[in-house]
């Protein structure tokens, strides 16, 4: 069992859920993000996603895009990503799962990332362009390292959930609504019942993001799923305050108060 797969375990026990943040690697520097990492622990976060800027991230809204972009100039790239988790794992022992472009994938090798990724100490892989066709690329390697594949599925995956499900390891990434990711006032019409198709469907846990930013959207979806996925108001928070670590935990803190 990796410690994606054990966290939630431990919560399903307790009756809990879990908040999953994410935030960019090397926004606003690579130094910063290993710290942001220990403030989300600190103000609650359960499990931790780290988005790997890539410079053509079709499915990331424009905070987020932002984020890339400054890490991008900041000089981020992956040996500097793989050094920071490697750091953190020597002080945490977080779930973190990567938000990774497949492109970035075959730019570094598909076995020596995944490699690596073991190596270093994340524990699941997103990757939100990689389509249910062409996961056989990369499946076998997955499936040799203690690494599981976080599948998405969409209100517009219907008969296809179950097969995108399948083989996937850790949670369902269920995306609450079309477009790319954003805060959001409103998600798909039918969000409650596609969430319980989910979960109807998944042997694994669920976890529900794209357009959250308060407690109160944490509250509404929580009877749905097993965890809530934060992204972009965070982000928002590391551009605001300039990466500052008391204003993030203390953010984390907030969201964390509707569990
Ligand atoms: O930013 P939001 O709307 O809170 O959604 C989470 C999201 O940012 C994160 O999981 C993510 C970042 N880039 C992505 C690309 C595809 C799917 C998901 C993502």
């Amino acid at each position: 069992m990796n410690r994606i797969q054990e966290k939630l375990e431990g919560l399903r026990k307790e009756n809990k859920k879990a908040l999953i943040t994410y935030m960019t690697a090397g926004d606003p520097n690579i130094e910063q993000t290993e710290k942001l990492i220990y403030a989300k622990e600190r103000g609650g976060a359960d499990i931790i996603e780290i988005g790997i800027p890539f410079s053509d991230p079709v499915a990331d809204g424009p905070v987020i895009q932002a984020a890339a972009q400054r890490a991008l100039e900041a000089g981020t790239n992956l040996e500097k990503i793989f050094k920071c988790i490697a750091n953190v794992r020597k002080n945490t022992q977080i779930p973190i799962a990567f938000l990774v472009y497949y492109n970035s994938i075959l730019g570094y090798g598909v076995e020596r990332f995944i490699r690596q990724c073991e190596e270093v100490g994340v524990d699941g892989l997103v990757i939100p362009d990689l389509p249910l066709e062409e996961r056989e690329e990369i499946m076998p390697y997955i499936k040799s390292f203690n690494i599981g594949l976080i599948p998405l599925v969409a209100p517009t995956s219907k008969d296809r959930i179950k097969d995108i499900v399948q083989d996937g390891e850790g949670f369902v990434y269920c995306i609450s609504s079309m477009g790319v990711t954003g805060i959001r006032s409103e998600f798909h019409k039918n969000l409650e019942e596609f969430l319980k198709d989910v979960k109807s469907i998944a042997h694994i846990p669920t976890a529900v993001g794209f357009g959250f930013s308060s407690k109160e959207d944490i509250k509404r979806l929580l009877p749905y799923v097993d965890g809530v996925i934060v992204g972009s108001a965070i982000v928002k928070k590391i551009e605001e305050s300039k990466g500052n670590e008391k204003v993030i935990e203390e953010f984390i803190k907030d969201l964390k108060s509707a569990y």
